[in-house]
Formats: C-alpha cells, structure tokens, sequence
C-alpha cells in the first residue's frame, strides 16, 4: 500500500515546484510515484465551477463559504476510487492541496480557528461522509504571507493565463489563513504534519526521512 502524501500551503507559496521537486527525487531512488493536484480543473466540473465562482462569474455564490467548500469536496469525492487506485499501485501518492486546504481556507474566511466547528464540518463531510483516503503526511510549505503574495504577483506578470482569483488577491483571508495552516499542524489535525519553511530553497530530506523512517 502506497503512501499518500499531500502538500498544503498559500496561493504561491511554491506547492507545485516542491512537487516536482519531490516528484523526481523519489523516482530517483527508484518509487513509484503518482500525483495529482485540487482543485481538478480540467476534469470535473465542480472544479470548474469553482474557477467560474473565484473569477466572479458565477453571481453570490462566492458569498456561501459552505457552499464553495461543498463544491471543492464533491471534487474530490469524484477523485476517491482513483486515489484508492493509485495508493494499491504507486509507492507515493503525491498531491498538491487536499482537506486540509478546505479547512484553512473556509475556517479563514469565516474567521475561524484550526479548533472552531467549521475545521470539524469539513472532517466530517470529507471524511466521515464521503470517505476520503486520510493522508499520512500533510506537508506545510509554509512562507511568509508577503513572499506568497510577491510570488503569486510574478507569476500573474509573466502568464496570462493565471490572472490571481478572489481568494488570491486578498491579502487579509491570506494571512489568516496561514495561521490556520500553522494550528492544523501544531495540532496534527487528521494526522502527521511536517513544517517546511519555503522562503528560499526548499529542503525537502525532512520529508524523505518521514517515507523511508530515518
Ligand atoms: N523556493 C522558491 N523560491 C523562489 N521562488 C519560488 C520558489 N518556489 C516557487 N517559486 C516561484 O513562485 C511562483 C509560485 O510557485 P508555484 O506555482 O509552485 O506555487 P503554488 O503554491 O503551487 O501556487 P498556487 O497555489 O497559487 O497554484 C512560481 O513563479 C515559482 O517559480
Ligand atoms: C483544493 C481547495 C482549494 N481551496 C482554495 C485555495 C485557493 O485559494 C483556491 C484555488 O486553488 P489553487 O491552488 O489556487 O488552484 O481555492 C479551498 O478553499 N478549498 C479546497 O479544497
């Protein structure tokens, strides 16, 4: 049985480039790796109506941070036997943002705590309910909230394509977010944490020692 790792941290904080990172230093050394990435915005059309609603076209529905979080997991509930799949075949099971990232997020906007009832719902609907694979290591890359911003804001300069949404450009969900993140991890919320400062290079051993028990 595989390992389902999964990476949690702010809009451009650096998730997808440690994932590729990851990626190649574990077929290095020779696992069987498969990654995914939330939300599915080319397969699913939850995801898609997630893109629609955080780049203003889908009216109020923004406004509901339950009704957003239902989408993000009806996505991933459709992803479940896949993931289940995988993990029976693959060493690793690499993903970029999972739960978590539902439970930072809305618990953020709604001002919330890593302690308060929304973290709860969210493990509840996401787990309990729909059955979702529990990671056995969440990775917090975690930067400052002013670095994400800055990377976030390049990254919008240089494609086109990637024009920051709703969440992305709000500075105050950003940094309350980020201290979401920090309690969910302090806490060992649905499981193992490993805290990577992602300011500069990331080193990503910690990580390698947690899947090969060093
Ligand atoms: N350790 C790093 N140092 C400097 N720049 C970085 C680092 N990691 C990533 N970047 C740059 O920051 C930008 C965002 O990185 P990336 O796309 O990996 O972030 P992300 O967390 O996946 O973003 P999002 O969640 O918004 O999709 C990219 O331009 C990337 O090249
Ligand atoms: C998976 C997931 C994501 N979010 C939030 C986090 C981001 O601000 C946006 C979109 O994600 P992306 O990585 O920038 O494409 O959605 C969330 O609130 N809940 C989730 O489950």
């Amino acid at each position: 049985m595989g390992k389902l790792v999964v990476i949690e941290g702010l809009d451009g904080a650096g998730k997808r480039t440690l994932a590729g990172a990851l990626t190649a230093e574990l077929a290095e050394r020779g696992a069987k790796v498969a990654t995914g990435a939330f939300p599915r915005y080319e397969e699913d059309v939850h995801a898609e109506l997630v893109r629609d609603a955080l780049h203003g076209r889908l009216g109020d529905l923004t406004d509901s941070v339950h009704g957003m979080s239902v989408l993000y997991a009806l996505d991933r509930r459709g992803a479940a036997d896949r993931i289940r799949a995988d993990l029976a075949q693959y060493d690793v099971v690499l993903l970029d943002r999972y739960i978590a990232s539902n439970a930072a997020y809305g618990a953020a906007r709604l001002e919330q705590g890593a302690r308060g009832e929304f973290v709860e719902w969210v493990r509840a609907l996401e787990v309990d309910r729909f059955g979702l694979p529990v990671p056995d290591l969440q990775v917090l890359l975690r930067v400052p909230t002013a670095v994400a911003a800055d990377r976030a804001a390049r990254r919008e300069r240089a494609d086109a394509e990637r024009a920051r949404d709703l969440y992305e450009s709000d500075g105050g969900l950003q940094r309350r977010c980020s201290a979401v993140y920090d309690d969910l991890a302090a806490d060992g919320w649905l499981g193992p944490w490993e805290v990577l400062d992602g300011s500069a290079d990331v080193k990503i051993s910690p990580i390698l020692d947690r899947l090969y028990g060093r």
